[in-house]
């Protein structure tokens, strides 16, 4: 075991780094510098031993999984849809909290011609959701603004996350089934959790703390 381990951090820009950054400085682990302005893409930190690595919300899984980095703050559906293999999950952080749902249009019915069709990044999750309803859907993959789909005829439905429910509104849609509740985890590669595990579990019951509001 490692005593002096150093660790490795990965964070998405945007919210997430926004919503970690308070529970990471009460274990006195911050940013020397700030994601948003800076084009770098390690950050060195207070703690000489600690530092962030800033990649795309959907790559920390895979990052961690490898051990090109320690720890990472993913989003539930991101873990859903990566099927968290070579991880271990935690602590719930409690941020980022929202919904993954099925959505469409109010009047939408279900084709008689064909299966249903649905929009969305979440493909795994869509088709495990829809397989154990024991329905057959076409799923279309796209990356972003799911809620155009419908509107423009793509799709029947979308799988998008929802958490004020504005953004569906201002296009017309509405939730209409929901599938996950979803929050913020700390993720631990596997590997880093037994090498460092004094270094990992030291950072990980400051970070409970924190999220407990101790
Ligand atoms: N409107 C929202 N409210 C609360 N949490 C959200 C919301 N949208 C997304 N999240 C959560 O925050 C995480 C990161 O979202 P963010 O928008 O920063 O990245 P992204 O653009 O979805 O990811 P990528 O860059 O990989 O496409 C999501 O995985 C989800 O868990
Ligand atoms: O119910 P609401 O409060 O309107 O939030 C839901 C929206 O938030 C997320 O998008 P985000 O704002 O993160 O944009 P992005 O996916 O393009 O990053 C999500 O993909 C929805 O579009």
């Amino acid at each position: 075991m490692n005593l002096n381990a150093s660790l490795t951090i990965a964070l998405s820009k945007g919210r997430i780094f926004e919503q970690t950054l308070p529970l990471l400085a009460h274990a006195g682990v911050e940013p020397l510098e700030d994601p948003e302005t800076s084009r770098k893409l390690i950050l060195e930190t207070t703690n000489p031993r600690v530092k962030f690595v800033i990649i795309r919300a959907s790559d920390v899984p895979t990052y961690v999984q490898y051990g090109a980095a320690d720890l990472g703050v993913a989003g539930k559906d991101v873990l859903l849809e990566h099927g968290g293999e070579g991880l271990y999950e935690p602590l719930d952080l409690e941020i980022a909290r929202c919904r993954l749902m099925v959505a469409g249009l109010p009047d939408s019915r279900p084709p008689s011609s064909r299966r249903l069709r649905i929009a969305t990044k979440y493909v795994h999750c869509a088709e495990r959701y829809f397989a154990a309803k024991g329905q057959q859907v076409e799923i279309i993959k796209l990356y972003g603004s799911m809620e155009l789909a419908p509107l423009v005829g793509l799709a029947d439905q979308i799988v998008d996350l929802v958490e004020s429910g504005n953004t569906l509104k201002a296009n017309g849609l509405v939730p209409l089934e929901h599938i996950a509740d979803i929050s913020s985890r700390l993720v631990v590669n596997k590997a880093s959790w037994k090498m460092k595990h004094e270094a990992v579990t030291g950072l990980l019951e400051l970070l409970r703390e924190a999220v407990g509001g101790e």
